[in-house]
């Protein structure tokens, strides 16, 4: 049995059954897609899971919950034998006994169960007890009048039940941060369409397998559109080569995903594009680049990394996996990119180049 603990959900007052059931039935069918027999019972602020321990990482990284537990099952009067056969061998410096009673009208009280418990090792193995730091935690949860035995609690990543929180389009870019801020929405809740500009370059590629892997954080496997940037950006381009400022072809690009990714945020029912932005760290992406990109939008844009250090994104990128896929194929960079580009663009250029575009039909 695997014991699944979720911090948040339980805190929501009045909506705790729906998101319970939420994430029990993204549990299932995560391990239905990995080919992984599962069963979820729902019991007094845990998810127990009848799967093999091989479900334990797959269940971990399912957003929503807190930490995974394979255990065993037994009648309390059966822990000191289950410990004698299990733990014969192991010689820990130190070991604590960490109880908790889900079930409140079991008769003993946490503290009592560490105690009987914690005697009964010291006086079978004589190991020493360190309650601060100890090498092994016996685990003990009594849930429904059982006692769940455990050795390991592994962090799983938080956050919310995927589908509780309405969809957004995600702009994924073959980058190092768009599958991050694509993963942070996941991670709170909602549900992620992935999509991708091809401009010819490998970086499709590392999307497609970035795509892969945000989707062992997702009960169904994360949908990916790809449009061709050339059909998108040519109109754009030749207003900008009309009026010399090709300079403004990096801003111009972004309006053009971001209104596309409307359209098909319109479409799908989503409700807000999620980008990769962290500010000031290329120099495209400014407060002055921002507003003129996001005030050329009539939708909302989400920017989970706004406020992220690079240093804070990679690291994210590394633990969630996405970061393997961006080295996996040589960086490619952006073939519209003009020599000089605009770091902060000026709103009342930016209206002359709009002017221009809305009597194009392209803004
Ligand atoms: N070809 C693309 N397809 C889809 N989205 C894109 C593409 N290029 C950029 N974006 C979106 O625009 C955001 C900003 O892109 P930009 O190239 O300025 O930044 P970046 O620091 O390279 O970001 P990333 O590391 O995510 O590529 C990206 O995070 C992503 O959300």
């Amino acid at each position: 049995m695997i014991i699944v603990r979720y911090g948040e959900i339980a805190i929501k007052r009045g909506k705790r059954k729906e998101f319970e059931k939420k994430l029990a039935d993204n549990i299932e069918k995560i391990l239905k897609r990995k080919g992984i027999p599962g069963k979820t019972k729902i019991s007094r602020g845990r998810i127990l899971v009848d799967a093999p321990n091989e479900a334990t990482n797959i269940i971990a990284k399912t957003p929503g919950v807190v930490s995974v537990s394979p255990a065993e099952v037994m009648e309390y009067e059966e822990i000191p034998n289950y410990l004698k056969k299990t733990l014969m061998g192991f010689n820990p410096k130190s070991f604590k006994v960490e109880t908790q009673r889900l079930d409140k009208t079991f008769l003993k009280t946490s503290l009592e169960i560490n105690k009987e418990i914690g005697e009964f090792v010291v006086k079978e193995f004589g190991w020493k007890v360190d309650l601060e730091n100890p090498e092994l935690v016996i685990g003990i949860e009594i849930i429904d009048g059982k006692a769940y035995v455990f050795f390991e609690k592994i962090k799983g990543v938080g956050g919310l039940p995927v589908g509780t929180q309405g969809k957004v389009v995600a702009l994924i870019s073959g980058g190092i941060d768009s599958p991050v801020a694509a993963f942070l929405m996941l991670k709170r809740g909602a549900e992620v369409i992935a999509l991708h500009f091809d401009q010819g370059t490998n970086a499709k590629k590392v999307v497609e397998k970035v795509v892969e892997i945000l989707s062992d954080y997702s009960p169904e496997p994360i949908e990916l559109i790809v449009e061709n940037h050339f059909e998108i950006l040519k109109p754009y381009v030749s207003v900008l080569a009309k009026l010399q400022k090709r300079e403004w072809t990096c801003i111009l690009c972004k309006i053009a995903m971001l209104k596309r990714a409307a359209e098909i945020a319109k479409e799908e029912g989503a409700l807000g594009i999620v980008t990769g932005d962290s500010l000031g760290q290329v120099a495209s992406q400014t407060l002055s680049n921002l507003f003129i990109e996001t005030i050329s939008v009539d939708y909302p844009i989400y920017r989970p990394l706004i406020g992220f250090d690079k240093e804070e994104i990679v690291s994210i990128a590394k633990r969630i996996g996405t970061y393997d896929a961006f080295l996996e194929y040589p960086y490619c960079e952006c073939p519209f990119r003009p020599n000089r580009v605009i770091t902060q663009g000026k709103i009342t250029e930016f209206y002359f180049i709009r002017d221009e575009l809305r009597k194009e039909g392209l803004l």
